[in-house]
């Protein structure tokens, strides 16, 4: 499960990981534009409020749907403020891909169909990203970061960790592996499912990672 702010590449290295996995793919941005149009004519339309409420929606169809595969999932950048949708991440492995403002500039200025971040992109990208980040950072149990690195490279430094961490892809260090769970597991109790993949880690000499978060390349 990718999360982060706008332009960080949520989508993009979501389907790089995805085609490396040989894994399904789904971008919630996508699917809600799939089902009720673009993002912008949504906002214009019927305003944040209601694209925030199809987006949560649409979140808990998409970890429903996910629930035992190997799904990779990226999300909307606001979508992590719903508390349903908090509530739904503590089942999924959280990646947090970490950036600054420098790193999108040129991404946003190139934009878009971001309504948010329509005039003086970069200002409200970085206003946004101020009261966000506490969130982001709370909710990831991994923190990517993706100031460097073209896509591929980001892929493949993303796989690499997943694949060290507990519970993640193709490691056998719990039955959380039995779902070789990426995007979610199937545990009946989400909170005390992501306990246990911390217990493991922690209980893992060779793995070498901290039990509940890890940070990579900072
Ligand atoms: N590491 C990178 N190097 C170069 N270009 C990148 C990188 N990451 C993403 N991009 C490019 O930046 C643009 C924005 O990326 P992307 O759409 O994946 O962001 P996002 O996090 O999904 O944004 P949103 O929250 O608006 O959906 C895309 O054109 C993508 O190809
Ligand atoms: O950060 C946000 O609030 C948004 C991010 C995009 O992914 C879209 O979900 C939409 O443009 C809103
Ligand atoms: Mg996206």
């Amino acid at each position: 499960m990718l999360i982060g702010p706008m332009a960080v590449g949520k989508s993009a290295i979501g389907h790089q990981l995805a085609q490396q996995l040989g894994a399904p793919f789904v971008d919630t941005d996508a699917v809600i534009v799939e089902s009720h149009g673009s993002i912008a004519d949504i906002f214009a339309g019927r305003g944040e409020h209601a694209f925030r409420e199809i987006e949560a929606r649409t979140v808990a169809r998409v970890v429903e749907e996910a629930a035992g595969t190997s799904t990779v999932i990226s999300l909307g950048g606001g979508s992590v403020l719903d508390s349903g949708t908090q509530q739904l991440l503590e089942r999924c492995i959280v990646v947090y891909l970490e950036c600054d403002a420098d790193t999108v500039a040129a991404r946003i200025a190139r934009n878009s169909g971001r309504p948010l971040l329509a005039g003086d992109g970069i200002r409200r990208w970085k206003a946004l990203f101020a009261t966000r980040k506490p969130v982001y950072e709370r909710l990831a149990d991994i923190v990517l970061d993706v100031r460097r690195g073209s896509v591929p490279e980001l892929g493949r430094r993303l796989e690499a960790v997943l694949r060290a961490y507990p519970g993640g892809i193709g490691t056998a260090a719990n039955d959380t592996a039995a779902n070789a769970a990426i995007g979610t597991s199937t545990a009946a109790d989400p909170a005390t499912e992501k306990t246990r993949a911390a217990d493991t880690a922690a209980n893992t000499a060779a793995s070498n990672i901290p039990a509940a978060k890890q940070e990579v390349e900072k």
